[in-house]
């Protein structure tokens, strides 16, 4: 495990409003780290605060083991949340103008574009003006500009938003090859499924606090209780009333029953009364969609004892 980028106690406010508060991760070479949140828990503010385009209050963005320097240009990738930044200028062009600011040999930039272009379905698009592309080939673009200097760090802001899925899919195998030869990716995404298919591990953070940092594996262990799901009529005090259930929710005839952590499943499922109206059952974990909308709503699902322990093991489990 290399550890190639340390966010150490980031906080920051704007004029009297504190968005950030010690904000600690870190990204490893070869791995694929997600920031999650909720809007405005401060996911921007962060990645902001590591490319050096905000100063944080306190804290640290330590590189390569070197504090307070700021991470060199040409060792950086960054496909920011905002899109359609170059509109009048052609395909190769831009690619080959960004590789050059970041001090990228020109020739070796040229091969790149046009295998990352093949690769993502722009073959033949290099000498097409940006305003002259779809807002879905336009951002493919951005995506091989924010990597067509091999950066070490790859800093993705929702870099599926407005892709077709065959288009997400072909973007998820370049991401993930890009993790396998080395870079280390930290990725911004608002979609769940596209987190827990791809990174190791999470880091979400709410209202400028850490609350979840580990392993997608530790995540699901300690979070992501089993919950039953039974389509049939079922009184809710009936349900309620079955060892090991934390909470049941029901809607129409369908009842999801969220199970206690250390739950056997097998004799669970032997404890269940005879004469609960089963049409249907299915027992699976609870989906890092719902951990997320568990946490932005505050409802708690989680015990602060098991966050606690997920925040302990965040950034030694990996
Ligand atoms: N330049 C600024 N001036 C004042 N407040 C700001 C500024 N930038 C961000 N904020 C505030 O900081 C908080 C965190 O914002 P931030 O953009 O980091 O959230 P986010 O997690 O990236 O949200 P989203 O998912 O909506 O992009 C918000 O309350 C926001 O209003």
């Amino acid at each position: 495990m290399n550890v190639l980028l340390s966010v150490e106690g980031l906080e920051k406010s704007f004029k009297d409003k504190k968005v950030l508060h010690g904000i600690s991760f870190e990204v490893h070479s070869g791995e694929i780290m997600a920031i999650l949140g909720p809007n405005g828990a401060g996911k921007s503010t962060t990645i902001r605060s590591i490319m050096g385009i905000l100063m944080p209050d306190e804290g640290s963005v330590i590189f390569h083991n070197h504090k307070g320097k700021g991470i060199p240009r040409n060792k950086i990738g960054y496909l920011p949340e905002e899109r359609g930044l170059y509109k009048d200028v052609r395909v190769m062009d831009i690619l080959l103008y960004l590789a050059e600011l970041k001090d990228y040999p020109l020739d070796k930039a040229k091969q790149r574009a046009m295998e990352y272009l093949k690769k993502l379905d722009l073959e033949g698009k290099e000498h097409v003006k940006m305003e002259e592309l779809s807002k879905g080939m336009a951002q493919k673009v951005q995506f091989i500009s924010s990597i067509i200097h091999e950066p070490e760090l790859l800093i993705l802001d929702e870099p599926f938003s407005g892709l077709d899925p065959v288009s997400q899919e072909v973007l998820k195998t370049e991401i993930r090859n890009l993790a396998k030869s080395g870079t280390a990716i930290l990725l911004s995404s608002h979609q769940m499924n596209l987190v827990e298919e791809m990174c190791d591990r999470v880091f979400m953070i709410q209202r400028g606090h850490k609350v979840i940092y580990g392993t997608l594996e530790d995540v699901k262990k300690q979070y992501a209780n089993f919950k039953c799901t039974i389509h049939g009529k079922n009184d809710i005090s009936l349900l309620e009333k079955i060892p090991e259930v934390v909470r049941v929710e029901q809607t129409d005839d369908t009842s999801i029953l969220y199970l206690t952590k250390d739950v056997e499943a097998p004799k669970w499922l032997k404890t269940l009364p005879d004469e609960i109206v089963i049409n249907e059952l299915t027992l699976d974990r609870v989906s890092l969609h719902e951990i997320f909308i568990d946490i932005a709503t505050d409802k708690n699902l989680l015990k602060d004892s098991e966050r606690q322990s997920l925040e302990e093991v965040g950034g030694t489990n990996a």
